[in-house]
């Protein structure tokens, strides 16, 4: 056995998800348990603040990214307690950090970036485990989008000999990858197809209040307005063609405000965010199939915590009627651990020298071996 430790925290700063993986060259990485780390509210607001920020104060930004390593070390304290298995049988973690921003063309003219909140130094400090992060830079120094980087994991999960299948990550943001079969000569191909459950958290909890829509119950009130949802489509990201990738620097409520006419019933935006989801996920499918002139796909496996949201997925099913959808959970991944999953993995692929990124993916001028080892 070889064990690696993945953390992640998404767009959606609820919490931090630690995954316990056996990964060898010899079998598919193997989920043997998980931990959930709630962010508390009180940095749950710094992070966000620092997402938004116009100015940055260096001293709340070290706080920030301190205050989050601590957090990061108790779930790997309490995944490793739980299994009762101690530190030094890990062979690293792999942490992904927070995303503060994320300007893979640049701002302005400027440069390209990507800002992942993180203190492996830290983290390795407090743990005594070996610890890799910084994945995503040096997939954007090669000229890539540095997202999405699950792809590569997706493949090494779900590929299989005859079926043409999508991998479809329902997070803040959703991207999905379109996996072909092993006998085909064709690379996964993989991006963002824009906002998921971003938006609408934002919405509900600026009319509802909490953290999010649960079940979808309150878009399934709604009706979903036509003309407001051409508007949406009218975003000239929906239409532009891989590598992309995207986040709170454009989907944001400000865009969501710049669209509405100002009559529409709270409970019908909803709706039409959710409907906006799903026609831009079907349409990301569609341009993907066209692009590897690929057959009709076999299966549609959804994960990320939008696929515990029924609404969401009903929508799906009506925008691909010829897509069969299938639980994640059928392939011992439940739909909220493969994230962390994939940077248990890219942990171990750093550590074998191997490359992490699919330039088919992001566009990179090559395959690189990412991020950088922190020792324990
Ligand atoms: N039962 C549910 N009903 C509706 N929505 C749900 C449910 N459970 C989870 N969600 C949604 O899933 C979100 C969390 O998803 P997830 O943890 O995959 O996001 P993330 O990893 O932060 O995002 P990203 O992948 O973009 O970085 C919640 O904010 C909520 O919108
Ligand atoms: C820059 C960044 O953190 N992007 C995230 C985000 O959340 C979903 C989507 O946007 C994806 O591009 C990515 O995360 C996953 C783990 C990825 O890189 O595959």
């Amino acid at each position: 056995m070889s064990l690696f430790i993945g953390l992640m925290s998404g767009t959606s700063l609820d919490g931090i998800d630690a995954a316990l993986v056996d990964i060898t060259s010899e079998a598919p990485p193997r989920l043997l348990a998980t931990h959930g780390e709630p962010i508390p509210p009180q940095l749950r607001d710094l992070l966000w603040r620092l997402c938004h920020a116009e100015r940055i104060d260096f001293a709340e930004l070290a706080r920030a990214e301190a205050d989050f390593s601590r957090l990061q070390a108790r779930a790997v304290e309490a995944l490793l307690e739980a299994r009762d298995i101690p530190a030094t049988e890990i062979s690293a973690i792999g942490s992904h950090g927070q995303t503060v921003e994320h300007a893979p063309a640049g701002h302005y003219g400027g440069p390209a970036y990507t800002l992942q909140l993180d203190n492996p130094s830290l983290l390795a400090e407090l743990t005594g485990c070996c610890v890799v992060a910084d994945f995503r830079r040096r997939d954007l120094a090669a000229g890539g989008q540095a997202a999405p980087l699950a792809p590569a994991f997706h493949q090494a999960l779900f590929r299989v000999p005859d079926e043409w299948r999508v991998i479809l990550n329902l997070g803040g943001f959703a991207n999905l990858t379109l996996l072909p079969p092993e006998t085909s000569p064709h690379a996964p191909l993989g991006f963002d197809t824009g906002p998921a459950n971003a938006l609408l958290d934002a919405w509900h909890a600026r009319h509802r209040g909490g953290p999010f829509d649960a079940n979808g119950a309150w878009a399934a009130s709604g009706c979903v307005d036509e003309a407001l949802l051409e508007r949406f489509l009218e975003e000239a990201f929906f239409h532009q063609p891989p590598p992309r990738s995207t986040g709170r620097e454009l989907f944001n409520l400000d865009w969501l405000e710049a669209r509405l006419s100002g009559n529409e019933r709270p409970q019908d935006v909803q709706a039409t965010l959710a409907e906006l989801t799903a026609i831009s996920i079907a349409m990301g499918i569609e341009m993907a199939r066209e692009r590897l002139e690929a057959p009709a796909v076999g299966r549609l496996i959804p994960c990320g915590g939008g696929a515990h949201n029924p609404d969401l997925l009903s929508r799906l099913a009506r925008r691909l009627p010829d897509t069969p959808l299938e639980d994640s959970a059928n392939f011992g991944w439940p739909a909220d651990w493969l994230e962390a999953g994939a940077f248990a993995w890219l942990a171990w692929r750093r550590l074998e020298r191997l490359p992490g990124n699919l330039p088919s993916v992001t566009g990179a001028a090559g395959p690189r071996i990412l991020g950088g080892i922190y020792a324990p």
